[in-house]
Order: C-alpha cells, then structure tokens, then sequence
C-alpha cells in the first residue's frame, strides 16, 4: 500500500520520532510536524515537512496525527494540556499515540478524544533507533479498528510488522510486558559481564559462548561489544526503560501478579538513574554494577 500524498501530523521528534517522521517523507506521505524543541522540526522541514505552530494546530491540519512522546505526563500534557491534540479534535479526526505509556493514560487520552467525536489507537512499538531508521519497527495497536485501517499505510512506512490488540490498553499492556523482559534481559546480562570479569574471565569468550547456544540472541550480539568497552551510546535512554519497569511493575501490582525478578532488575535502574546515566543507553545499567563493585572493594581496603 502507498501513502497516496495522505496527511499526517506527527508530534514528538526525538530519538524515535525524527526517524519515524522522516520515514513518512521518504515514502511520500506529507507530514507536518510539531515537537517542543523548535530545531528538530527544522530539521525535517529542510526535507519536506511542513511545521505546525502547536499540536492543536497540527491536529486541525491533518485527518490522522501520531505522537511519539517520551512518558505518560508528558503524553498527557500534550493530548489534554493548553494548544494540545484534544482542542484540535473534531469528528472524523484520528490520534495514534505511539509512546510507551500505561493503559490507563492511554484510557484517559482515549475518552478525551472520543468526547470531542475523534477516533483513538494506542500503537506503542518494539524495536529501538536502529529499526526505527530501517523501518522495520514491530506496532503493537489497540483502540479503533477503522483508524487502524485508515492508519495501516504509515505503519507499514515505518514498521515490519503490525499487531492489532482490540481495546485501548491491550497494545501499552504488551509493550509493557515484553520491556519488562527486556530490562531484566539486559540487567542480568550485565551481571553476568561483571561477574565474568572479577573471576578472570574473558568477557569476549562470554559472548562467544553465549552467541553460539540458546541464550543467543540480537541484544547480546549488538550491544555486548560495546558494553565491554565501557560505551553506551544512547538508542533507548535508560530512563525510559527504568519507566517501562516501573509500569510494568505497577501492572503487576494491579492483577497480583509477582515479578522478583523485575523488581530486582528495577532496583538496578533506578541506581543507574541516580549516578546520573538516565540520558545514556539502558546498557549503562551495566556501570551502576561496576559502580557497586569499586564502592565494595573500596570499603574491604577500608576495613583491612
Ligand atoms: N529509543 C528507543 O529505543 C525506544 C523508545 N520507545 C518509547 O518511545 C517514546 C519516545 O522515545 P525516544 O524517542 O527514545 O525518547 P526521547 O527522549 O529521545 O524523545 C522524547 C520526546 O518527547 C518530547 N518531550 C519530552 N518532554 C516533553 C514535554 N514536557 N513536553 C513536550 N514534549 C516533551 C521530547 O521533546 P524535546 O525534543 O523537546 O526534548 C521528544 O520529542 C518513549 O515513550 C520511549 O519509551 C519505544 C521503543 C524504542
Ligand atoms: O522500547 C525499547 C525497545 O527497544 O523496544
């Protein structure tokens, strides 16, 4: 399916949006966009977009707007707050929020613009910078049905594969479940590195091993090499996967379900974010165990 010159506003040029935005370009949808630093969107406007003053501005415009925005306040404040997406809804109008939010903000986003007789889907993804530049981001929707009709050509603009999950909530709930084995994926994997080097282990030997067994897998593969070098070039700031814990966790809570493991692999980031390596790469949860093991081996030269 092509994009037939359809409009689409998109709001939220960060990591994941500019590259999703510039996709919706490169496949000839016109696309006019809004994000709270102003320089971003100069960026795309020198390869074809088209600015809007607010996201009220850019809904009014546009018959389908998508938003990839950071977490739930600030999904919110721009859905709900002053010149936000709800004051440009009339019906017939379609929001797609792509942001990793909880089920119950996209539920309160969701009633706000049904109020005002647009249609809603929730259409969070998995699949980092690198997918979101290939284009091969995996969609996982919810909500209205026709919108994800309507909205199937950008997906595929910008995703390999798309998933509809019936009523708002199932698409945040998914994506909060597979982030949640994801961060606990990474901190025991970071562990492991850590582990692996106090016991006079090669660490690259580690990956060797890990890549040739059933523990294999892209993660390990592309972002051990450069854990082991110390880099945590940011593709996923670690402050958003901390969030998506803390989500998930709160999920957990809801429907009693218990996760040990999160929960302890939570702990890990919510460290990582008090040394100060929210903004780095969610690897970097890998220094706040190498943090933990100078801290201990400074306090046994202290006691000897
Ligand atoms: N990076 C990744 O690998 C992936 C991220 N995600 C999820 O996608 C979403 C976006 O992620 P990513 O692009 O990495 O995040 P970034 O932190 O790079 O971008 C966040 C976006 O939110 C905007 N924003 C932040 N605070 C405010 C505010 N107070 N008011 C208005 N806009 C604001 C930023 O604007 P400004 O430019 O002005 O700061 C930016 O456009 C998150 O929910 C994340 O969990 C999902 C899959 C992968
Ligand atoms: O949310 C992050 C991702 O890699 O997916």
């Amino acid at each position: 399916m092509g994009s037939d010159g359809m409009d689409v506003g998109f709001l939220g040029l960060g990591i994941m949006g500019i590259a999703m935005a510039r996709n919706l370009l490169k496949r000839g949808f016109k696309v006019t966009v809004w994000n709270r630093s102003p320089a971003k969107c100069e960026e795309l406007a020198k390869e074809g977009a088209s600015i809007g003053s607010s996201p009220a501005d850019v809904v009014k415009k546009c018959p389908i707007t998508i938003a990839m925005l950071a977490d739930p306040s600030v999904a919110l404040s721009v859905a709900l707050g002053p010149d936000g997406v709800v004051e440009g809804i009339s019906p017939g109008k379609g929001y797609v929020d792509m942001s990793t939010v909880d089920s119950g903000t996209s539920s309160r986003i969701a009633e706000a613009v049904a109020a005002k007789g647009g249609d809603f889907l929730e259409a969070p993804v998995s699949g980092s910078k690198q997918p979101a530049e290939m284009a091969t981001l995996i969609i996982l929707a919810a909500g209205s049905k026709s919108l994800f009709d309507k909205v199937r050509p950008a997906f595929d603009a910008m995703g390999k594969k798309s998933f509809y999950l019936n009523d708002v909530g199932g698409g945040a709930k998914m994506k909060l479940v597979v982030n949640m084995i994801m961060g606990s994926m990474m901190a025991a994997f970071s562990e492991g590195l850590s582990l692996a080097d106090k016991a006079g282990l090669s660490q690259q030997t580690l990956l060797e091993v890990l890549e040739l067994g059933a523990m294999g897998n892209p993660m390990f593969k592309m972002k051990g090499p450069s854990m082991i070098d110390g880099k945590y070039t940011t593709a996923f700031p670690l402050k958003h996967q901390q969030k998506d814990m803390r989500l998930a966790l709160a999920l957990g809570d809801e429907l009693a379900q218990s996760m040990p493991v999160a929960a302890a692999a939570n702990e890990t980031y919510k460290k990582a974010r008090s040394l100060g390596l929210g903004d780095q790469d969610f690897s970097a949860v890998h220094q706040a165990l190498a943090h933990e093991a100078a801290n201990a081996s400074d306090s046994a030269k202290a006691a000897a």
